[in-house]
């Protein structure tokens, strides 16, 4: 029985009997309809092109629907106009016009195009209500779509009042804002939510533009990646985070990220890498971008990629010695080096120093910061978290986002749940308990948002926690032994820059650790999958992206151009309808500019993960659970309220 309070508040929405029983109507017939279009992308690394380009066409699901309404009737090249008009409508438009030379035939064509975009808004949205429809129309049309979406079919003079409509719509010159209110509909309808299962951040040059496009975005969530965590780590007061990301962005060449995107001043932190650092060939940027970097350029974020390097290390050292939980002690690398041989020993094998920085190191007292680098890094701090554009980014990935998400019966994880050899949850002593599994992610999840809650702790358990997370052994995100990122830079024996992964990554692929996984997480093992980002599955050596029977799916297909020619694909999408599970392959994206002209839409391949037997229901999903609740509610009122 609900308490009479509840019941109260919702016999003031609901005050009378008809609008109880028009909602338990509404509400149950809802259950009834197809289960929505999930779309899943993980490790888009700062890609906005190509994340566009896969949301303006649905993975494909755009194209499909145009092909199931029009094949046959419009001829290929015809068809492919007509789906790029789709995924860029404005500039597309511009395009197509700036064609015609008669007027009576761009006439002609806008007549048509409004009519096929009408046909294909209607198909889109034949499995949703019409209120879910009127909610994706544009706002300043939804009167005159409406009308044009549904009177059509009832009159017999149905035509004659199409044409009225358009030709006054022509008239009056709304037709282009017309068309482009209907493309971005198609594009919207033709998925209900996206889940974006992590690593939005770094290597890439538009993370920021990612993240506005999600705020806008009509649903989504979020599984937070590594790079993510590192973002939010940074916002949260961790100062070895912040480190982090400025760093990924000097190697990048994405230091305008940070200085013109989220406005934060870099003027101290050139000061002081103009005074101690020179030229250093593995610290040049690593992406070349659209526009050649001169060599004054290259030169200055080559200082800056050490200065930035060399606080990080030296960051990292305190809170390794003061968390023994972490058992980083190995990672204590800058006290391990020998400065005046430039060499290491690591694991008993010494190891000659290449590329050295170590002009602020002082050997006595390696993590010391000087006087300039903690000036430094508070500023860089203070503007940080006085960034209005950061604050607002940040804030969305903590509404939306999480470490793990339990949906429709899936889990979707970006990096990994930490085993044993043995296939046991590895378990980490934290504040002297102990945790495993799910219960381990919880904790996690539980640090990372108290950090989050208290930006002026800086030096606090959670905050370092949020660090952790970045690179600990332990971390669902990073899920390696280490990071070398210092072996990496300085030493040249490849054998040092290995990173041994979980042994996770190899049991994924049976399906019985798949299904003890998903018990973890109390999810069904029978209809579940694990849906998984972070390692990118290599294409190009055989590797397949679906695993263990099917019950393991990874995406990360490489988003990322940097890591494109080791995947051999442009990155791997999902699609989840009511008919089961596709997984995209996405070849790679060259430009939108090149979309528009040519057409070509980047070729991607569907492959079935699998079919359901039966076309599932909302009734079976999330959405579903939560609709039959609110029925058994209103059940209930209706019961005590007016005694049906
Ligand atoms: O290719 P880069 O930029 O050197 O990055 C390598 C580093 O990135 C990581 O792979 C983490 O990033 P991902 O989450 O994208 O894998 C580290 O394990 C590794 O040290
Ligand atoms: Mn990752």
């Amino acid at each position: 029985m609900l308490d009479e309070k509840y019941l109260n508040l919702l016999a003031e929405k609901y005050d009378c009997e008809e609008k109880v029983a028009t909602e338990i109507i509404n509400l149950e017939a809802i259950l009834d309809l197809p289960k929505g279009t999930e779309h899943f992308v993980s490790d888009l690394h700062g890609e906005y092109q190509a994340f566009q380009h896969v949301l303006r066409n649905g993975s494909g699901n755009v194209k499909v629907k145009i092909r199931d309404l029009f094949e046959g009737e419009m001829p290929e090249e015809e068809l492919n106009e007509f789906a790029t008009l789709v995924y860029y409508p404005e500039e597309k438009l511009q395009l197509i016009k700036s064609e015609f030379t008669s007027k009576t035939k761009l006439r002609e064509w806008y007549v048509e195009t409004i009519e096929r975009l009408l046909k294909l808004v209607a198909y889109a949205s034949s499995k949703y209500t019409r209120s879910k429809l009127r909610k994706a129309l544009p706002n300043q049309f939804s009167y005159i779509i409406e009308e044009l979406l549904y009177k059509t079919d009832e009159f017999t003079n149905k035509k004659e009042y199409y044409e009225k409509m358009v030709e006054q719509i022509i008239a009056l010159n709304q037709t282009d804002k017309l068309i482009i209110g209907l493309a971005y509909t198609t594009q919207r309808l033709v998925v209900d939510h996206l889940h974006v299962v992590g690593d939005i951040y770094d290597r890439g040059p538009d993370p920021h533009k990612i993240v506005d496009t999600l705020i806008d975005y009509h649903s989504v969530d979020v599984q937070w990646g590594n790079h993510d965590a590192l973002w939010l780590g940074a916002y949260a007061g961790s100062k070895v985070c912040l480190a982090n990301i400025v760093r990924i962005c000097a190697r990048y060449n994405n230091l305008d990220i940070i200085e013109d995107a989220y406005g934060i001043n870099l003027r101290p932190l050139v000061n002081l890498a103009e005074k101690y650092y020179e030229d250093n060939p593995v610290f040049r940027p690593k992406r070349i971008s659209d526009e050649p970097l001169t060599d004054q350029e290259q030169l200055q974020i080559t200082k800056i990629h050490q200065a930035i390097s060399i606080i990080q290390f030296k960051l990292e050292s305190p809170i390794i010695k003061r968390r023994a939980c972490f058992d980083m002690e190995d990672r204590l690398l800058l006290e391990k080096v020998d400065y005046t041989n430039e060499e290491v020993t690591l694991n008993g094998v010494t190891y000659k120093l290449e590329n050295t920085c170590f002009a602020t190191v002082n050997p006595e007292r390696p993590e010391e910061l000087l006087e300039e680098e903690a000036q430094v890094m508070d500023k860089l701090l203070f503007s940080i978290q006085h960034s209005e554009k950061l604050a607002r980014h940040m804030n969305f990935l903590m509404k939306k986002g999480s470490l793990y998400t339990r949906y429709n019966g899936n889990l979707l994880i970006h990096g990994c749940i930490p085993l044993e050899e043995n296939g046991d949850m590895k378990e980490m002593e934290i504040e002297g308990k102990t945790y495993a599994g799910r219960e381990l992610l919880d904790v996690f999840e539980h640090y990372l948002r108290y950090a989050f809650a208290h930006p002026e702790e800086t030096d606090d358990f959670a905050t370092d926690m949020v660090w952790y997370l970045w690179t600990g052994e332990n971390s669902s995100l990073f899920g390696k032994r280490e990071m070398t990122t210092f072996e990496r830079y300085f030493i040249k024996e490849k054998e040092t820059h290995k990173e041994r992964k979980n042994p996770y990554y190899h049991l994924r692929e049976d399906e019985g650790m798949c299904r003890k996984m998903l018990a973890e997480f109390d999810l069904n093992p029978d209809y579940g999958r694990i849906i998984n980002g972070h390692t990118p599955v290599k294409e190009i050596d055989g590797e397949n992206p679906i695993k263990a029977n099917g019950k393991m799916i990874v995406i990360d297909g490489g988003f990322s151009k940097a890591y494109q020619s080791t995947t051999g694909i442009a990155g791997y999408t999902l699609l989840y309808n009511s008919f089961g599970m596709q997984l995209v392959a996405h070849q790679h994206f060259s430009s939108k500019k090149e979309v528009l002209s040519n057409e070509t839409d980047v070729l991607s391949v569907k492959r079935l993960v699998d079919e359901e037997l039966e076309r599932k229901k909302v009734r079976e999903t999330n959405i579903g659970e939560k609709l039959l609740e609110e029925i058994a509610d209103l059940r209930n009122l209706r019961k005590h309220r007016y005694m049906k």
